[in-house]
């Protein structure tokens, strides 16, 4: 979540357009409360760009290297025993065109949420119990965190994406109120 929240401010950062259609989301839910109400579920389950943001972070920057499946039965091509590597899936350019490139809009062109290869929170019977309030978590923090401050990186962060998604020395910004 942590992980997810941090690359998520880091790719808002680096991809204004986004930053803004996601601001201007979470300011038009503002419109209709006081300055200090909190956001509700309805709220949450409005947030079609936020969610898009998030999934677009997960499937860039996950922190889950894989699924831990067992087949019913080895699977041989040419002599080599296949294993497959969850999350390659990500980066497929079959499901996601461009796949290096962080584009939240991807999502709301077609229901990839339902997708048979989006394994960002698992799949089947054992699939992530905690993904929407996971997704509800990260989509809060994002609503405080645009409609209250801006911010920009302060100097040089290093963030690693293998063999693990983790900024070592942290992601350094410089905030300042909206
Ligand atoms: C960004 C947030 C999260 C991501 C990306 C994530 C991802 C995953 C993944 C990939 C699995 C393995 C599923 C599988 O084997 O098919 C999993 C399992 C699980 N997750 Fe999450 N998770 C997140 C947040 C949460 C939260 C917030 C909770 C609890 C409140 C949670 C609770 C669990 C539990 C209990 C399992 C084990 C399910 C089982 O084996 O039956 N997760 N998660």
């Amino acid at each position: 979540m942590s992980t997810t929240s941090m690359m998520a401010v880091k790719y808002l950062s680096e991809h204004p357009r986004a930053l803004d259609e996601l601001r201007r989301e979470h300011l038009d839910i503002r419109k209709g409360k006081s300055p200090e109400e909190a956001i509700s579920y309805e709220d949450f389950k409005s947030m079609a760009f936020t969610r898009a943001v998030i999934f677009e972070t997960l499937r860039l920057a996950t922190v889950v290297n894989g699924l831990l499946r067992k087949t019913t039965q080895d699977v041989e091509m040419n002599g080599w025993r296949i294993y497959v590597y969850t999350r390659e899936i990500n980066y497929d350019p079959f499901m996601y065109p461009d796949p290096m490139t962080f584009n939240p809009w991807r999502w709301l062109e077609k229901n990839m949420e339902s997708h048979p290869h989006f394994m960002l929170f698992g799949g089947g019977g054992r699939m992530c119990p905690g993904k929407e309030v996971g997704t509800a978590e990260i989509a809060t923090f994002l609503h405080y965190f645009v409609t209250r401050y801006r911010w920009e990186e302060e100097g040089k962060n290093t963030i690693l994406k293998f063999p693990r998604v983790e900024a070592p020395n942290g992601l350094h910004i410089r905030v300042q109120d909206y």
